[in-house]
């Protein structure tokens, strides 16, 4: 041995060396003082074994998922900063910069963000106030009864076997039989009485009805199918644990937040609720649906991926399935996933159906076959609030780019917190981000560009009161229950009366008071004139002095630099990660080649490809939006919000679209008696019996007066054209004989007719 190491060759270990051997840990640790290693190494042996851990099947309220806990089971991704620290960082180099030209004390400059946003409150408050006036309903005129773009046609609706309008207002929860351990946890949840959506739907509910329930937004449509699922629960067969239950939403955040008011309902029961939605950890997931739970909350794209590769999860056994927000799970951007879900599901299962704004007509119904439905429609599909006072701000023509500075304006003089701010685009929710966090307005954003994990979050910090003002997207406007939400806004005028009915619905919620304020330009004027036709309180229009804006707008053109600045900041980080994960990719693929399970889909690869490039909003949009940007190198305001209303207008024009299509054959209502409605098989007429049985006005003045000039020529007849009150003609030798004469006069439509 010794001689190898002369010879400079590293040796191998021999059976009488004594060994010395290194504490299995990482470099840092072996730094660190002997005092602090034995802590880490005592902390590591707590983690890896709860000593209190014991195994229960009693349910702990106290771990309730939420959004907490939700965030969890969300992947973070490390950021360099954070777009609020970017922020604060440019506001602060500002302030120290203004400080310097203004010759003032720097000591000062350090800790100013909080002062400086009082600051700019109070001065703002010293500024005219906004004006308020009465929107008056214009009168129909007579006689114009044309019908606007929006109105349908005659559409055909789905034949109810029973509609339920009203409701016992005195019922009580215990009035429908409702179980100990549910009450207790309505009693932990403070409902001690039923919603008018909750006193109609139970009862039927309970009963295991097929039903359809339309009810305004924050009126307690989620404990309305949450309950009697949880009540039936309470009598299944408690051998072997099966999934009986589906209920399924459009949103994660939705999901989330309908599993949270499952286990609050549920808390003292043994009823297994579990979520499967997108952008949480599929193992756990995975995990949780090993074991059957009884109730599975979930978006549709995650249902499938967990139908699809987790073993033994099946809908086989499904007994009831809820679609909650249905009428958007049964639109066209779940079409292809809910059809695969429904084709999944078990036939005899009891189907329910709830949205503020459902819908009854057999074409949007069709993929689910309910079976002698009940419609339950406590309010019309168009209908608000009524505790909601809306508000809307007229855009001119040529003024189009001041809508931010018209919002800036608001939020940070009129409605400072609790807040939310509708955007069409998610690039323009984002902008507005920077440029409100640069103004001093606490905000945040919630769409689909951020992490599963980042979109949790600024939702949790919204209904903690951590976020003044939170900038969403369409993702945030069906569902959410945020508790103390006291205005919406919205940068432009929703697509629809949908979208607008479900947005404005995200305030004004359980009875409590909300205001909406809509930003109205001239193109958006039809879709103001449906809300104004549907209102069923008076609407205010909010006038903003010309003042306020023009400040507003000189504040932002004086941030533009910044905001280009964050921005770039954010791309470079944006690649940079982008070239990070691709090499994290590459690394994993090296190191275990075998790791690489494909998970399956559905559909094809194609398929899938095909169906988002159909769901696109057109092609129009990128040529226009190219074009665009070669003509202009500088977005202005202008264009900013061209692209929103663009984006608007697309939508809207798909969708009218789809309703001019001709209508598909029916595949709703297997079940629904057809008989009634059939007609009876048309027998195909001749041209005499056609011309016989025809009692048109048309046909009885030919009748009278005979062939036409034209078919005497055809038929080789005189050319002489007919006199009047002659009988001549095919009918002629009918006509004739000795009652021609009274063949004239008054009732000589009635012989025809007998004819
Ligand atoms: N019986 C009840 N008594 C008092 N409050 C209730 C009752 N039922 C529900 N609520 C409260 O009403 C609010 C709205 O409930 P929920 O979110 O279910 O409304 P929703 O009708 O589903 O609204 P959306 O149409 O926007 O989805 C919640 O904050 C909930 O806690």
């Amino acid at each position: 041995m010794a001689e190898l190491r002369k010879l400079g060759f590293i040796a191998t270990i021999e059976e009488n060396d004594s060994l010395h051997l290194a504490p299995e840990s990482s470099s840092s640790e072996d730094e660190a003082p002997a005092g602090e290693k034995v802590k880490k190494k005592k902390k590591s042996k707590i983690n890896s074994f709860n000593q209190s851990f014991s195994f229960t099947d009693q349910f702990d309220p106290q771990s309730a998922f939420n959004f907490d806990h939700a965030l969890k089971f969300a992947k973070r991704k490390r950021e360099p900063s954070t777009l609020d620290e970017k922020i604060a960082k440019v506001r602060k180099r500002n302030k120290k910069e203004k400080s310097a030209d203004d010759d003032e004390d720097q000591v000062n400059v350090e800790n100013s963000d909080d002062e400086e946003i009082e600051e700019e409150e109070s001065s703002d408050e010293e500024m005219t106030a906004d004006s308020i006036r009465t929107k008056e309903k214009k009168k129909k005129k007579k006689g114009k009864n044309k019908k606007t773009d929006f109105e349908e046609e005659e559409k055909e609706l789905v034949e109810f076997s029973e509609t339920i309008d009203n409701y016992d207002e005195k019922a009580t929860f215990q009035d429908m039989n409702v179980s100990r351990p549910i009450m207790k946890g309505l009693s932990r949840m403070n409902f001690a009485k039923p919603t008018p959506i909750q006193a109609a739907t139970i009862p039927v509910a309970l009963l295991g009805r097929d039903l359809c329930a339309c009810a305004v937004t924050g009126s307690g449509k989620t404990v309305a199918f949450m309950l009697p699922i949880l009540e039936r629960l309470l009598y299944r067969p408690k051998n072997t644990a099966v999934t009986r239950v589906l209920v399924l939403v459009p949103t994660r955040e939705l999901a989330v937040q309908v599993h949270t008011v499952a286990r609050q309902l549920s808390q003292f029961t043994n009823v297994e609720c579990c979520l499967a939605v997108g952008g949480l950890d599929l193992k756990a997931q995975e995990a949780a649906l090993r074991l059957s739970p009884d109730v599975v909350i979930a978006t549709p794209g995650r249902l499938i991926d967990h139908l699809q590769n987790s073993p033994n999860f099946t809908l086989r056994n499904i007994e009831i399935l809820v679609l909650d927000e249905a009428d958007r799970m049964l639109d066209e951007y779940f079409a292809e996933q809910m059809k695969e879900i429904i084709r999944q599901s078990s036939q005899t299962r009891q189907t329910m159906l709830f949205s503020a704004t459902m819908t009854e007509e057999v074409k949007d119904l069709a993929a689910v076959s309910l079976k002698n439905p009940v419609k339950i429609f406590i309010n019309q599909s168009t209908d608000t609030a009524l505790s909601l006072r809306q508000e809307f701000v007229r855009i001119r023509a040529n003024r189009e780019g001041e809508r931010e500075a018209i919002i800036a304006g608001l939020v940070a003089r009129t409605f400072r917190d609790h807040c939310i701010v509708f955007i069409q685009t998610k690039k323009q929710a984002h902008r507005m981000h920077i440029v409100l966090g640069l103004l001093g307005v606490n905000v945040g954003e919630l769409h689909g560009n951020l992490s599963q994990a980042q979109r949790l979050e600024s939702l949790k910090m919204f209904k903690e009161g951590l976020i003044d003002v939170l900038l969403a997207t369409d993702l945030a406007a069906r569902g959410l229950d945020i508790e103390g939400v006291k205005t919406v806004i919205n940068f432009t005028m929703p697509n629809s009366l949908k979208h607008y009915v479900h947005r404005v619905g995200r305030t004004a919620r359980a009875g409590k008071k909300g205001r909406s304020v809509t930003l109205v330009g001239e193109q958006e004027r039809k879709m103001l004139k449906e809300v104004v036709k549907h209102a069923k309180t008076p609407l205010k229009t909010r006038v903003i002095p010309q003042e306020v804006i023009g400040k507003y707008r000189d504040k932002i053109a004086k941030l533009e630099l910044d905001v280009k600045e964050i921005e770039w900041t954010e791309q470079e980080e944006k690649e940079m990660r982008a070239t990070e994960n691709q090499i994290n990719k590459a690394n994993n693929l090296l190191e275990n080649p075998g790791d690489q399970h494909k998970r399956d889909w559905f559909q094809t690869h194609k398929q899938r490809m095909q169906e988002q490039a159909d769901l696109r909003l057109g092609e129009f949009s990128l040529s226009k939006k190219r074009n665009m940007k070669k003509e202009k190198k500088v977005v202005t305001a202008e264009d900013r919000v061209n692209n929103e209303l663009l984006k608007s207008e697309l939508y809207a024009a798909r969708m009218a679209k789809k309703e001019r299509k001709p209508k598909k054959m029916r595949a709703f209502g297997e079940h629904i008696d057809k008989s009634k409605k059939k007609k009876k098989p048309k027998i195909k007429k001749s041209a005499f019996d056609d011309e016989l049985t025809s009692t048109s006005r048309t046909a009885l003045k030919k009748f009278r007066a005979g062939p036409s000039y034209q078919e005497r020529k055809e038929l080789g007849m005189a050319a002489k054209k007919p006199i009047r009150g002659k009988q001549s003609g095919p009918n002629r030798g009918k006509q004739s004989g000795p009652n021609r004469g009274k063949q004239s006069g008054p009732d000589r439509g009635k012989q025809s007719k007998r004819r």
